[in-house]
């Protein structure tokens, strides 16, 4: 008689699920049924053209546009009608594309503003230094001075100032030199082997192909695939299909 085999472990639950959504920005109908999973842990990629709506989906998610029909859960708790606040409260943070920082304040000073708990924490504010070593060489100088790749990374270390389940990030690469771009894949590659799960939008797919553990690819409003990275990069003729012109033209 065999042995009974125990029944294989359920999958995590992912940590974000968008189910149906729809986004209306005033008379357009932008975000058209999204479904879209984010396991938790490690990095998750959304790639699409121009205008796909990609920077919609992110601002849904943050409560920043309102989404008219579908359900986001998130850590196993919808958070579809809530407001950004409570959003952020409830352990998601955004980078916009504009990387928000203060350019008349110093480093310090900017993620000073973004502890919502009370004064930094200096462990913390050493961890974060392990990714971005340029904040600690500029932390008592003006944001504003800093070049396009740094103030990049204040963006997105002002967003971890805090402990946060969920990193929101679009489209960090955008403008910038190859060199800085280098040093933002470092970057990513630690903070992803942290408890902080990573949702990247992007257009520049061999930023992304070496750093995305799962991928989706929207259209029109859609989500048109979704898989695990390594399969896209291993099919040519996927990667074609999906991403065309506008995306190779990026490598
Ligand atoms: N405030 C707005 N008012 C009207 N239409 C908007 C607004 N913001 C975005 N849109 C439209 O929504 C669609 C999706 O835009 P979105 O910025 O989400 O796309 P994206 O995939 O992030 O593109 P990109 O890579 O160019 O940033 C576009 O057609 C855009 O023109």
């Amino acid at each position: 008689m065999s042995e009974p085999t125990a029944p294989a472990p359920a999958a995590a639950a992912p940590l974000l699920t968008l189910s149906g959504v729809h986004t209306h920005i005033g008379q357009y109908h932008i975000l058209q049924g999204v479904d879209l999973q984010v396991p938790r842990g490690g990095l998750a990629v959304l790639l699409g053209r121009n205008g796909a709506g990609k920077t919609t989906l992110l601002r849904t998610i943050m409560g920043l546009w309102q989404a008219s029909a579908g359900s986001v859960k998130f850590d196993g708790r919808e958070i579809g009608k809530l407001a950004t606040p409570d959003i952020a409260q409830a352990g998601i943070a955004y980078v916009p594309e504009s990387m928000a920082v203060f350019s008349e304040l110093t480093v310090r000073e900017n993620m000073l503003l973004a502890a919502r708990n009370g004064p930094l924490d200096e462990a913390r504010v050493e961890w974060i230094f392990g990714f971005f070593p340029a904040l600690k060489k500029f932390w008592h100088y003006p944001a504003g001075n800093l070049s396009g790749g740094q103030k990049q990374m204040v963006a997105i270390a002002r967003a971890i100032a805090e402990p946060r389940k969920l990193l929101l990030v679009d489209e960090p690469t955008k403008g910038l030199a190859p060199a800085i771009i280098q040093s933002l894949i470092a970057a990513f590659r630690e903070l992803k082997e942290t408890d902080t799960t990573i949702l990247l939008v992007e257009q520049n797919f061999s930023f992304v192909k070496s750093l995305g553990d799962t991928v989706a690819v929207m259209d029109d409003g859609r989500i048109v695939h979704a898989g695990a990275m390594r399969d896209l990069v291993d099919n040519q003729d996927l990667q074609q299909r999906l991403l065309g012109l506008s995306l190779d033209s990026h490598q």
